[in-house]
This record gives structure tokens, C-alpha cells and sequence, in this order.
């Protein structure tokens, strides 16, 4: 039965915006925010609920995968970045009834007779539905099993070059030759909007991941976690594309979801999970409240959630991967790119971070397979899904629920502060101040009902560039061999052939000094380098992963900057 819900209708389209690459989901937009506002106030706990089942609080993952691209560190020495891991006495759904049962790739239970000579279990390969894979998905003799639940996603501590590199591989991904034959004709199709779908995707994983860790941040001092509104502004708050990135991965995954009740007959896939069990067997497992019954993901996913989603259209995907008017291997190019960015997930040096990271990307990865592969007859006998793909999918979305939840406790958090402000009870200064290179604090998403648009394209808070040296010739340096006038240096026809020499040599002076400089400041610079990486590998050695970067992360990056740049130049 349907629930009872009334939602403005409306009609959220945005790949038949014109805009799409830059106004998918903007302040211009309020209504499209507050739809998927109320409509994840709507769901959010019933979805809550569900990913805390059997069903889906359970996750295989191998934790050990070498990085393939790079020589990366796992390490691990604090609680926060660890990843607690499920014993097998622990894993109930397994071993309650009979310590036989494993759970397959396919979401079904088989015998363990089809246990390996090495230990591993032996799957049956599940036909060739790799081809359609967007992701990879552990599944060897080095899985283990983790309780969602008990390793929830929040601030650990991981930062630096170290997770900069992993974000800037996968941003690479998106660097792929363009396959729009149209761009031959036209500049601006060279963004296809199937690029900037693969964007966008990662840049909401990206500030999704922020908003977490930011909404549980540690507090040092107390050992607690709480919300950081601070950390909040300065990662996602201030950026609206990130902020919209969000919302777009939600309307993305929810959209997927609807489509996927409509292509796979869900209530007998998660039965399955069961299959191979008697009768009595499956009331021994509920009775032992190792599994949930069947009516609790009837209630939850079909009867609230699903619907809920579907009442309104809310991602076209019609023209995406279009053959008319794209190069059809640009979907097998995407696929492609986005499968390697699970395999990147392997160099991420935290573990929690890592768990959390391949399930998302699985997540995506599976919510792209519905969206791009469901429809298309030629693969109408190579499409499976299997329970961990339904498992990654499902809390996905409750990461990306959880993430409005707290963007919109966020704005709470900001709002008061705003009247705090008004009242004299906290300096305007507040939050302002990493932000003055912005022109102020201004936070046009957070104030969305009723904007006037061009008023908020004026205030938006853009980016301003650091006052830049002028370049002008300082006459008065002492760094110059030759004084000229500075009449002469601004116009040309007042100079003689001496003045011209002069100018000349102070040029050549100029260029042999900076050598000359570069060579006396090496040593030093050397050491500095040598410093920092000395500093980056005993905080690996003893397990502090990213403590130095969260207390001097700045000052390094710059020093960093500034290296790169001398070396460079
Ligand atoms: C897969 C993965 C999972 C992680 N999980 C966690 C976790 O669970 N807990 C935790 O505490 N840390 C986690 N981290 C680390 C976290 O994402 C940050 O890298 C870290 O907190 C350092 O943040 P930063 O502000 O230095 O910039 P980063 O977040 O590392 O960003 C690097 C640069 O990317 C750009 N950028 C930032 N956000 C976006 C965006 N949304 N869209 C486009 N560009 C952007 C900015 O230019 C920024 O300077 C994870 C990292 C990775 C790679």
C-alpha cells in the first residue's frame, strides 16, 4: 500500500536543462532543494531503520587489497580510523543454525561443500554480469565480515597529501578523450553532460564524506564527537556546488532505486538471502533474532521508502548515453573509468575510510548500472545483481540521507549563530574569517526561500583572488645594478640606446641573482623537505595517521606549494 504522502508536484528534469553542466540543483532552484528536503524528512527514518536490518547492516570486504597504482600504507593505530571485524561466531545469519551456510555473491546461501582447497569459498561466477559492473566487488579468501553498525562513518583523523593524492586519481578518472563526435563541430559540447555526470557523482561522494566527518568530529579534549559547524563551512557550507553535488548524488541514487523495483522483483531478492534454508531452519534464525522478517523489508523498502521516491520523477536519464548524438563506446569508456576508481579505493590508507569509500563507490556504481544498463534489451540476459550490490546501494542512500539531515542541522547551527549575532551575544567575526578572501560571508543556499536570483548571483559567494603584486619595475631596488627614471621605464620613446642598455643589464643582473639565490637557498630548502618527509613518515611509523596535518595541514600544504613551485620553476 502506498503511504500518505503529499508532495508538490513538479517535474525535475535536469538533463533537459540547457544549463545542465553548471544549474542541475542551484539556490535558483528552492523548490528542487526543499522537495528533497521534505521528502528525505519524509523517508529518512524509515531508511534509518532499514540499514540497521540483517540484511543490510552486513558487509564482505577485503580490507588487505595492495593498492594497484601506487606504493600506499594501510595503517592503522587509533580506534577511529580501525575497522571492527566480525569473528564468524559473530556473523549469525551464517552460523546460527548450521555453521555450513555461507552467504554466495548472488545474495543466496550454498553449502560450504563448495569450500576451496585453500580455505576460500568457491563461488559460481555469476555469468558474464561483470561486463556491466560500474564497480569491483571483493570477493576472496581475504573478506572479511563487518557490522555496518558498529563502524559508523565520521571524523578519523585521515588527511594530508595522503588523501589528497586518492581524491585527485579519482578526479582524474574523469579526464577521459572525448568520444562526442558532435565536439568535433561544436566547443561547448566538449563538456558532455555524461562528463559532468561522472563529476559531480564524486564530487557529492567527496563533500558527502565532509559533511560526515565534520557532523561527527572529534573533540580532542573530551574524546566525543559532535557537530562542527567551523569544519562544516570551511569543507562544504560555502560552496554551493558541493552543497547541490549532494543533492544531485540523492536524486541520482533515489531515482535508481524506484527503477530498480521496476527491473528486479525485490521482495523475492531479498528473500533469497534465505534460500537454501527449510522451513524450520529460517524459524530457528528468526527465533534467534539472527535474521529480520520478511515483513519488516515489506514494510520499510516496498511500502514507504520505494514509493515515497517514485512520486515524482526526479533524475532523466533518457538522453544520457544517447547513440544518436554520442559515440556508444563513450558509456563502456565511462563504465570503464568509473570501475577503476573502486580499484583506487584500495590506496586509501585509513581503513575505516576505505570501508566506507568502496561501499559508496559500490553504491554509485550500482545505482549507474540500474540508471545506464536496466533498459537496454541487449542486456537483458546479462544483468544480476547480487546482495552485497542492494546492500552498498541501499546505504548509500542513507549516507546521502543522513547527509541532508545534517546539512539542514547545519543551517539550524548557522542560523542561530546569525541570531547570536543580531543580539550582540557572538562576534559577526565568527566564521567569517577564513572566508574574507571570499568578500564576506554569505550563504545564499542556507537562505533559499524566496531569493531574488540576480540579487543572490551578486552576493553568491565567490571566490576572490589574493591581491596580486603589480608589476611594475621597483626604481628604487637596490637589487639593480643601474637606477633608471621612471618616466623612462613607463614610456619607451623618452629612452636613449644608453637607457635601453642600462635596462638591459639590470635584466640580465636580475635573472643571474634569482640563480644565484636559488643556489644559496637549497640547502635550506632541502633540509625543510627533508623535514616534512621525515615528519609525514614517523606519524606513519607510529600510527598517527593525518593527527599533524589537521594541526599544521595548512602551513605544510603551503610550504609544500611553495617547494613544488621552486622546483618547478
Ligand atoms: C575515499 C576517501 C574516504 C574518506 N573517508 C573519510 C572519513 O570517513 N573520515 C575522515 O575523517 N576523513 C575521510 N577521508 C579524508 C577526507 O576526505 C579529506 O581528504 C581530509 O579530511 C582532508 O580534507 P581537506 O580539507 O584537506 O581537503 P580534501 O577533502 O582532501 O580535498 C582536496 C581538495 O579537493 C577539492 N575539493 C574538496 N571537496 C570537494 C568537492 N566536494 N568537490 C570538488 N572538489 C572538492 C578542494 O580543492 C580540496 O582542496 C576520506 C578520504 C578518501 C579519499
Amino acid at each position: 500500500s502506498s503511504p500518505a504522502v503529499s508532495l508538490p508536484q513538479f517535474k525535475f528534469s535536469p538533463f533537459d536543462s540547457p544549463d545542465f553542466c553548471s544549474q542541475i540543483i542551484t539556490p535558483t532552484c528552492n523548490t528542487t532543494f526543499s522537495y528533497i528536503d521534505d521528502l528525505n524528512k519524509n523517508i529518512r527514518p524509515s531508511l534509518a531503520e532499514l540499514v540497521k536490518t540483517s540484511y543490510f547492516k552486513y558487509f564482505k570486504v577485503n580490507l588487505d587489497k595492495q593498492c594497484k597504482f601506487w606504493n600506499a600504507q594501510h595503517f592503522c593505530a587509533t580506534e577511529n580510523c580501525a575497522v571492527e571485524i566480525l569473528s564468524p561466531d559473530q556473523y549469525n545469519w551464517t552460523n546460527v543454525t548450521n555453521p555450513d551456510l555461507k552467504p554466495s555473491r548472488l545474495g543466496k546461501i550454498e553449502r560450504a561443500g563448495s569450500t576451496a582447497a585453500d580455505g576460500s569459498i568457491e563461488t559460481e561466477e555469476p555469468d558474464t554480469c561483470e561486463d556491466l559492473d560500474y564497480s569491483h566487488i571483493d570477493d576472496d579468501h581475504q573478506c572479511v565480515y563487518v557490522n555496518l553498525l558498529n563502524n559508523p562513518e565520521r571524523f578519523t583523523g585521515y588527511g594530508g597529501n595522503q588523501s589528497f593524492d586518492v581524491w585527485k586519481a579519482i578526479y582524474s578518472e574523469n579526464c577521459f578523450p572525448n568520444t562526442n563526435p558532435m565536439s568535433m563541430i561544436s566547443e561547448e559540447k566538449e563538456q558532455c553532460v555524461e562528463k559532468n555526470l561522472f563529476y559531480r557523482v564524486v564530487s557529492g561522494l567527496h563533500a558527502s564524506i565532509a559533511v560526515h566527518l565534520s557532523n561527527e568530529y572529534l573533540n580532542a579534549e573530551t574524546g566525543e564527537f559532535y557537530p562542527n559547524l567551523k569544519v562544516f563551512m570551511e569543507r562544504v557550507g560555502s560552496f554551493n556546488d558541493r552543497l547541490s553535488n549532494i543533492y544531485f548524488n540523492y536524486a541520482l541514487v533515489a531515482e535508481s532505486l524506484v527503477k530498480l523495483a521496476e527491473v528486479l522483483p525485490l521482495r523475492e531478492f531479498i528473500q533469497s538471502g534465505y534460500d537454501d534454508i527449510s522451513p524450520a531452519q529460517q524459524q530457528h534464525l528468526l527465533e534467534n533474532n539472527a535474521v529480520d522478517p520478511q515483513d519488516k523489508y515489506d514494510d520499510l523498502l516496498l511500502n514507504k521508502i520505494i514509493p515515497s521516491l517514485g512520486s515524482n520523477p526526479l533524475f532523466n536519464t533518457s538522453t544520457l548515453f544517447d547513440p544518436k548524438s554520442v559515440d556508444p563506446k563513450l558509456k563502456d569508456e565511462f563504465r570503464a573509468r568509473f570501475k577503476n576508481t573502486s580499484a583506487i579505493m584500495d590506496c586509501v590508507g585509513c581503513d575505516r575510510c576505505r570501508m566506507w569509500g568502496k561501499i559508496q563507490i559500490i553504491g554509485y556504481g550500482t545505482a549507474l548500472k540500474i540508471l545506464f544498463e536496466s533498459e537496454d534489451p541487449n542486456n537483458a540476459d546479462k544483468l544480476r545483481f547480487r546482495r552485497i550490490e542492494l546492500v552498498a546501494l541501499l546505504n548509500t542512500f542513507d549516507r546521502l540521507s543522513k547527509s541532508i539531515a545534517a546539512i539542514n542541522n547545519f543551517k539550524e547551527l548557522y542560523l542561530s549563530h546569525l541570531e547570536d549575532v543580531k543580539k550582540g551575544l557572538a562576534q559577526p567575526g565568527d566564521y567569517e574569517k577564513k572566508h574574507n578572501d571570499k568578500g564576506g560571508f554569505d550563504f545564499p543556499f542556507f537562505s533559499t526561500p524566496n531569493i531574488d536570483t540576480t540579487e543572490k548571483e551578486e552576493t553568491s559567494p565567490k571566490r576572490k583572488l589574493p591581491p596580486q603584486p603589480k608589476k611594475t619595475v621597483n626604481t628604487k631596488s637596490t637589487n639593480k645594478l643601474y637606477h633608471i627614471d621612471a618616466e623612462k621605464l613607463k614610456d619607451a620613446s623618452k629612452r636613449t640606446i644608453v637607457d635601453e642598455f642600462k635596462i638591459a643589464v639590470n635584466e640580465v643582473w636580475e635573472a643571474v641573482r634569482f640563480v644565484l639565490l636559488s643556489y644559496r637557498d637549497l640547502p635550506s630548502n632541502l633540509y625543510k623537505m627533508a623535514l616534512i618527509h621525515l615528519n609525514n613518515f614517523w606519524n606513519m611509523l607510529i600510527g598517527r595517521p593525518g593527527v599533524y596535518e589537521y594541526e599544521s595541514n595548512i602551513k605544510l600544504d603551503k610550504e609544500n606549494q611553495a617547494y613544488q613551485k621552486l622546483f618547478s620553476d
